[in-house]
């Protein structure tokens, strides 16, 4: 349960893969976490994709996109559905930054890994935990 009667539907949390592509109805609930820990309502669009970047992405791109926290809250008026693509490697795949994206002299922000250890990390924690501080 949220503060002021509002309902959690889905726990804040970061999606673990590489890309989820989320396409829901017209009603709103899905909120991202801003930098200062605001958190603010997605405009639900019926006609549209929402890219959400995953922890994967995080690590292959060194840091520079970041999986965004996001959870939903219940809309007391209207269901709402959602449907989501989580796009991921496959368990034996190693991650680590792209050379390209930790540039010469640069600092890899994450240790070489494979899935099948993140996602054994992940499962021993809350799903609203910094999965990724495992690996850094
Ligand atoms: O229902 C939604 O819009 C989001 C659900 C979600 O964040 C998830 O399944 O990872
Ligand atoms: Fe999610």
């Amino acid at each position: 349960h949220g503060g002021g009667g509002r309902v959690t539907g889905f726990g804040e949390h970061t999606d673990p893969q590489i890309i989820s592509v989320l396409r829901s109805n017209a009603t709103s609930g899905l909120e991202i976490a801003l930098r200062d820990g605001a958190w603010v309502s997605v405009p639900p669009d019926q006609t549209s994709f929402f890219v959400n970047v995953g922890d994967a992405l995080q690590v292959l791109t060194n840091g520079r996109f970041r999986s965004v926290r996001h959870r939903v809250m219940v809309n007391s008026v209207r269901p709402r559905v959602s449907v989501i693509f989580f796009g991921g490697p496959s368990p034996r795949e190693t991650l680590s930054p792209l050379p390209q994206l930790v540039g010469e002299g640069g600092r890899s922000r994450y240790r070489e890994f494979t899935w099948r250890e993140y996602k054994a990390s992940a499962y021993r924690t809350k799903l609203a935990a910094n999965r990724l501080c495992h690996f850094e």
